[in-house]
Formats: structure tokens, sequence, C-alpha cells
């Protein structure tokens, strides 16, 4: 595999920009980048028309929106977004079986009405800002953070999911329990030269993609970089190591 073509096949990056002029901004300076995530920030920010200006320049989109609601509501938004024809669409598993399914089901009606491929719909675990203290302490769940994370994620599987965001402190386990077809969608990753800010369960990329994460998904470390074109390429050049 060529130097660089792990990163542009695995890594998304995360898009968490004030408004479209950054994020045109960002996307143009980061050439070589082939995938990038809208999140609540961007998307919030600029309605539907970003995802146009990175389907223009033929990028492979992750619509992070991580839906959080009652069944009607949370289907009601999945048959909405897949509309758009993007690749990748959130929702929390936290919303339960009923809720995973009607989405399931609303995703694929969303995307045959508009005409378009129905987005991979992958449900999030637990959020990797969260800690084992605070799932506990705040949460107040009594199961240990990896057995939660695996109960959330059998769960959506059984639903009818295509895979999860999950920590990639995870993934050994949950890429056992779930078979190799199953989606891990990797946020909470951090070079070794990065600030973890938020995230409290992390790996570097190369951990997260030896250990069999599908996709990483990395914001701050490139797009508050100095130079985000630099960080981008020495991450490249660290997941080229393992290639
Ligand atoms: O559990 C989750 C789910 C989603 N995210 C999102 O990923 C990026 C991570 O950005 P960094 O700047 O690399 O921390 C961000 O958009 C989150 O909304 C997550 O971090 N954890």
């Amino acid at each position: 595999m060529g130097s660089g073509e792990l990163a542009q096949q695995r890594v998304i990056v995360a898009l968490d920009v004030p408004d479209e002029e950054s994020a045109i901004a960002l996307v143009d300076r980061l050439e070589d980048v082939t995938f990038f995530k809208v999140g609540l920030e961007l998307f919030t920010s600029t309605g539907p028309k970003i995802l146009e200006m990175l389907k223009s320049r033929q990028k492979s989109i992750f619509l992070d929106l991580k839906f959080d609601d009652i069944p009607n509501t949370v289907a009601g938004a999945c048959r909405s977004a897949a509309r758009y024809g993007v690749d990748l669409l959130t929702i929390h598993a936290t919303c339960g079986r009923e809720a995973l399914k009607a989405a399931t089901e609303a995703a694929q009606v969303g995307a045959a009405q508009a005409g378009v491929k129905p987005p991979k719909l992958i449900a999030v675990t637990l959020l990797t800002s969260i800690s084992a203290r605070q799932l506990a302490f705040d949460l107040k769940i009594p199961l240990e953070l990896p057995e939660y994370a695996l109960e959330m994620a059998l769960m959506a599987q059984e639903s009818g999911l295509d895979g999860v965001v999950c920590s990639p402190q995870e993934v050994v386990q949950l890429r056992q329990s779930c078979g190799d077809d199953f989606l891990l969608v990797c946020p909470g990753i951090r070079p070794t030269w990065a600030d973890k800010a938020d995230q409290k369960r992390s790996l570097t990329p190369a951990q997260a993609i030896v250990a069999g994460a599908n996709y990483l998904v990395i914001g701050r470390p490139i797009t508050t970089a100095a130079d985000p074109e630099l960080a981008w390429k020495r991450i490249s050049e660290d997941l080229s190591a393992i290639a």
C-alpha cells in the first residue's frame, strides 16, 4: 500500500468548525482527505448545503447528528437524513431497541424515496468522553464499562444496524463478539503528540487500526493544528508504517 493510502481509506476528518467558510477552507487545504464528518456544530450552522459542498468535491460524508429520541421521532429524522445520500449516519444506542429498529427501516425508506444509496446506520455505544468513573458515578450505570459498551453494540446489531461508534479501547472485544462485517467507527483517536482534551478512552491511530477499527474519526489533532496539512501527513506516515 502506497504512502498515505491507509489514511485516505480509513481516516475521517471531523469538521467541527462554526461555519461554511471555515469548513471550505479546511477541506480545500486537506486535499488528500477523502472522508469528512459533519457534526452538530457545523450542520446546525449551515444546514444541508454543507453536504452539497462536500459532494461537489467528491468527498464521502459521515453525518454525525447522533439522534436520540422516541422511536417515531428518530425514524422521521433518519428518513429525512437518508435522503441526503450520505455514507454514514448516527443514532444513540440508548434510544433503545424499538427506536433502533424503526430508525433502520426508516433510513432505507428515505434513501429509496430519494433514489440514493442508504447510509450505513451506526449507533453510539458510549461517548468516548465518558470515563469508567463517570459511567458509574454520574450516569449511575452499574455495569463495568466494557460490558456496557458490548451490550449497546449487541443491541444495535440485533436491531439491524450496520455498526457502532465506539472507543478504540473497546475494538478488540467488540470485533470478537460482533464479527468482521460489523462496522467499528472510532473517535477518541490521539497521536502521541496531540492533546487528549475531553477524550477519556483514546488510542493512537496505529493502535486503533491494529485493534481492528474500520474507520478512525480525527478532529482537533488535525483541524486545530498550527499546520493541518502537516498533522495529516504525520498521521498518514504513522499509518503507512503498519500497512
Ligand atoms: O463517542 C463519540 C462520538 C462522536 N465523537 C465525535 O468525534 C469527533 C472527535 O473529535 P476530536 O476533536 O478528535 O476529539 C467529534 O466530532 C465528536 O463529536 C466523539 O468524539 N466521541
